[in-house]
């Protein structure tokens, strides 16, 4: 039997539910959806393709990939824990302050109480399900969709502010989130804003209740104006007799209300249908009322059919039946034009909101065939991955690649096969979205799978790294816990075991045919691709012996494949190894995975700012012949180089059919060309090769070749040895010179563009000269009106920032937004006005306190672009200056060149001066 979710109520929406108490059953079994366990049950090869593809069909539609996002301390973690308990997952709730909870596993996070990694469990909702009978059943229409089972895999999102990447990261494999808050932040905004730049549909759930104080209508007419959406309330707060402890929420949906009771685990919930509530709380019966009203008239600005359904009823807005109420609020929600936000209530913590809010998920939230089109960009070109396997994606893309591009190398080589016969090669695609060391069973890598089906043994091909390996094994994960499986079909979310390569953010794909790698242009597919920020801070990380440098190297690997928003950099002078990240606490948590959890016998430096380097002209054009033996072989090759300033806002001329590579990396640009290199095609999918190349080089090799040696001499900067920003590097290879047959390897192409590169930048402290660049922040600090002047004034005069603007909605960086996917048009959506907005009163407020509360107890948000090292320490001074309650977010702005006087000072520091 499907134990019963609590939303599942007559059609007719009233007069439902008699007062009682009813308690959730809690299934004794974890069931999980295990495509082995079933394959058996199939007689036929005919029955098998046809009744799999139906039982898969009906398993998607029961399937919710979904995250609960929000900012710090909003409560996620606790939420987690809760829905992990009442969906029969785990036997105890686990506590965040005793550190205790499923999600949080990592000893690093336990300590510190917050979520570091996003993890995915597999749970049911509503218990019992995950059976084939279950999953198998087609849906009753007639029934809200949480009457059956649903497979939730969940991702927990991480809040702090120096995981930006890590959110976004997470938000890309979702279709659908519950966005919690606290009250609304600068830290609410930005998440908000996150989530819209992939355009996952949501639903909101404001937590923490329970609260001295706690503003529901407040929470509400705040996320109107400053999320920019028309939240449309279906629970209210039950706060006892109006102004007592909170007891419950009153559903506007079903027209009932539910109470916990206080000290209890919450499964316990009692039910009373409006008439009980007359009776026993009439305050919030009539508030109920007003909210049903509130809720059916905002879907009607929306949705013709609530209209129609409206009508029906005879404008009775009591009338109208929950299931139609819940359907309309479901196709607001997989609109994305739609601007209605569904809102629930609860206390997480103590136990109350949390089942309501699991029944919403299912009920409201897309599965995967009905969330949007996941982005791909492939040869230049990007879209959709629906428009891509219909092949429309890449009728556009060899159009463009017909024209010359600017900067591109004019020769594509997508232009020499046929890109619809290669995408009709495509077998599957999935985003590896996060690398997991775990000590029993080593490395995983969490996949989503998009299109097709990741078969066990199947050869992934790497697109991001290049490279094929094999998956030897693949899991079906519960948190600690996992399920061995065959394959994982395109919509759901898996573990591949035993990967060497794989890291968080690469997409995999495999393919027809037996050849190395997949066509072109396959090999550049990239799902949702998303910018790695640089990194701003860095330490130095060294073994505690030589015998411990190895393992050292390894872990650090290691931590580089869970993580790739850290970098490892050898300075080539000193020898040490040096550990970059985006934030202080982003190099805290990498010293912990690394010294504690992954035991690597080392230590590291204290963790400075990242400062970088540039030219301030271009040096002479400088040549260098590497001859020399590496590793018992000889190796000889020349090349030429020149470096330059360079802006990242230019635009490079078209670069002629000599230019091998054009692009920039980490703020420089390296230019590669080979004049009379008469490059050409052995055959139809064969790279590109040149009679002047030694036997086996391509020039892919040798682009690489090159490329490497020019980054490796960008690391160290000539005159203050940091790494070099804002500088192009052009080298050019003369065939007759700098090639000399079999003597040509690979490490001296390497070695002879890295001196080549070296030389040229040494050349500039005593030609032109370099300056050093220094991070400057986009902050966004939310205050309340009382402490403005005093944090403007602090960060403009004492901290050399300057403010951009004041309450301006939150602006999306770089980093935050998807470089590939602006939110469309939204900039462009009036302002929603709060009055508005239907939101019950707080307790103790009047009608009259509703409106002013919105003007004056509403944060003020400053916009400010401040140096980096005016921000260390920040939180404590703005803690200081606004007691306790300013908080704030930032992100890399950009790099900007240091006065000298600036530039002296920071050196004294650094020196260890005064
Ligand atoms: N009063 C009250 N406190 C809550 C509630 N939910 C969570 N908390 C507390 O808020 C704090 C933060 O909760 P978490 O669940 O760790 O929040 P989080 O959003 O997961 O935090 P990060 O993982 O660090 O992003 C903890 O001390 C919780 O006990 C609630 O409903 N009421």
């Amino acid at each position: 039997m499907v134990a019963t979710p609590l939303l599942r109520v007559p059609q007719s929406g009233v007069r439902c539910m008699s007062s009682r108490f009813y308690r959730t059953r809690i299934s004794p079994l974890r069931s999980t959806i295990d495509i082995k366990s079933f394959k058996p049950c199939l007689t036929s090869a005919q029955y098998f393709s046809t009744s799999l593809s139906r039982w898969q069909d009906e398993v998607l539609d029961r399937t919710r990939n979904i995250g609960i996002i929000a900012h710090i301390d909003a409560g996620k973690t606790t939420t987690t824990e809760r829905m992990l308990f009442y969906s029969g997952f785990t036997r105890r709730i686990g506590d965040v302050d005793e550190g205790s909870t499923v999600t949080d596993f990592l000893p690093a996070e336990r300590a510190r109480g917050i979520t570091i990694q996003s993890a995915a469990i597999t749970f049911h909702w509503p218990p019992g399900g995950g059976s084939e009978a279950a999953q198998s059943k087609p849906r009753d229409e007639s029934l809200p969709r949480s009457a059956v089972s649903h497979t939730i895999n969940l991702i927990d999102t991480p809040g702090h502010a120096d995981f930006t990447f890590e959110v976004m990261r997470s938000l890309r494999i979702l279709d659908g989130a519950v966005y919690g808050v606290a009250g609304v932040e600068a830290q609410t905004e930005k998440v908000w804003h996150q989530a819209s730049t992939y355009r996952i549909p949501r639903v909101i759930y404001v937590n923490k209740l329970d609260r001295d104080g706690a503003a529901f209508g407040r929470t509400v007419r705040e996320v109107s104006s400053r999320l920019s959406v028309y939240p449309a309330v279906c629970h209210i707060p039950w706060f006892e007799a109006g102004t007592g402890p909170f007891v419950g929420i009153a559903d506007a949906i079903n027209l009932q209300g539910l109470r916990w009771r206080e000290g209890e685990d919450g499964r316990t919930i009692k039910m009373m249908n409006l008439q009980q509530l007359d009776a026993e709380e009439p305050a919030l019966a009539q508030e109920l009322r007003k909210a049903r009203a509130a809720l059916v008239e905002l879907l009607s600005e929306q949705d013709e059919t609530i209209v129609e359904k409206f009508f029906e009823c005879d404008e009775d807005h009591m009338a109208v039946s929950s299931m139609d109420i819940i359907e309309s609020l479901r196709r607001c929600v997989l609109d994305p034009t739609s601007r209605i936000v569904p809102l629930f209530a609860g206390a997480s913590f103590r136990n109350m909101g949390v089942q309501p809010l699991l029944d919403a998920v299912v009920n409201l939230l897309p599965s995967p065939p009905e969330a949007p089109d996941p982005e791909v960009s492939i040869g230049g070109v990007k879209g959709g991955l629906r428009r891509l396997l219909s092949g429309d994606l890449i009728v556009e893309q060899s159009e463009k690649a017909a024209t010359p591009v600017k900067g591109k190398k004019k020769k594509s080589a997508a232009l020499q096969t046929n890109p619809k016969d290669a995408i009709g090669k495509l077998q599957s695609c999935a985003l590896a979205f996060k690398v997991v060391n775990d000590p029993k069973r080593g490395v995983l890598v969490y996949v989503r799978v998009y299109s097709g089906s990741l078969d066990r043994n199947s050869l992934l091909f790497n697109t991001n790294l290049h490279l094929s390996e094999r998956a030897p094994r693949l899991l079906k994960m519960h948190a600690n816990d996992a399920v061995e499986v065959d394959s994982i079909p395109a919509g759901h979310i898996g573990v591949v075991v035993g990967l060497k390569h794989a890291r968080t953010g690469d997409t995999l794909v495999t393919y027809a045919g037996n050849k190395p790698t997949p066509p072109e242009p396959l090999t550049s597919l990239q799902l949702r691709p998303i910018d790695v920020p640089p990194p701003v801070f860095f330490t130095s990380v060294e073994p505690h012996s030589l015998s411990e440098e190895k393992k050292m190297q390894e872990s650090l690997a290691l931590l580089l494949r869970e993580d790739p928003s850290l970098h490892v950099s050898v300075d080539e002078e000193s020898g040490q190894t040096l550990l970059s990240g985006m934030g202080e606490l982003h190099l805290e948590i990498a010293r912990d995975r690394l010294i504690n959890d992954l035991k690597a016998k080392a230590s590291m430096g204290s963790i400075e700012i990242g400062y970088r380097e540039s030219g301030l002209g271009a040096s002479s054009s400088i040549t260098k012949i590497f001859d020399k033996e590496i590793a018992g072989r000889r190796g000889k090759a020349g090349c030429t180089a020149i470096v330059e300033p360079f802006g990242e806002e230019e635009i490079s001329e078209a670069a002629d059919e000599d230019t091998l590579l054009a692009e920039t990396i980490e703020g420089n640009q390296i230019i590669i060309q080979a004049p009379g290199l008469q490059m050409e095609r052995a055959g139809r999918g064969e790279e590109e090769t040149s009679p002047f190349l030694p036997p086996g080089m391509d020039a892919v090799t040798l682009r690489t070749a090159l490329q490497n040696g020019a980054l490796a001499a960008l690391a160290r900067g000539p005159q203050f040895t940091f790494p070099m920003h804002n500088t192009r590097v052009t080298l050019t290879i003369n065939p007759t010179e700098h090639l000399f047959g079999s003597d040509t390897t690979t490490s001296a192409l390497s070695a002879a563009a890295r001196q080549a590169t070296s030389a040229a930048l040494r050349e500039l402290p005593t030609g032109p000269g370099t300056v050093m660049m220094e991070p400057v922040m986009n902050v966004i600090i939310s205050v309340d009106e009382a402490s403005l002047g005093s944090v403007v004034h602090d960060i403009s005069s004492s901290r050399g920032g300057h403010i951009v603007s004041l309450d301006e909605e939150v602006p999306l960086t770089a980093t935050d937004a998807s470089p590939t996917d602006p939110v469309v048009g939204q900039e462009d959506l009036p302002p929603i006005d709060p009055k508005r907005v239907y939101a019950p009163l707080d307790p103790f407020e009047s009608s009259l306190g509703a409106e002013v509360s919105v003007s004056t107890s509403r944060p003020r948000n400053i916009t400010a672009k401040v140096p980096l090292k005016e921000m260390v320490g920040y939180l404590k001074h703005l803690r200081s200056l606004t007691a306790g309650r300013g908080t704030f977010v930032m992100s890399v702005d950009r790099f900007e060149n240091m006065s000298s006087q600036r530039q002296k000072a920071v050196i004294t520091e650094l020196r260890g001066g005064f």
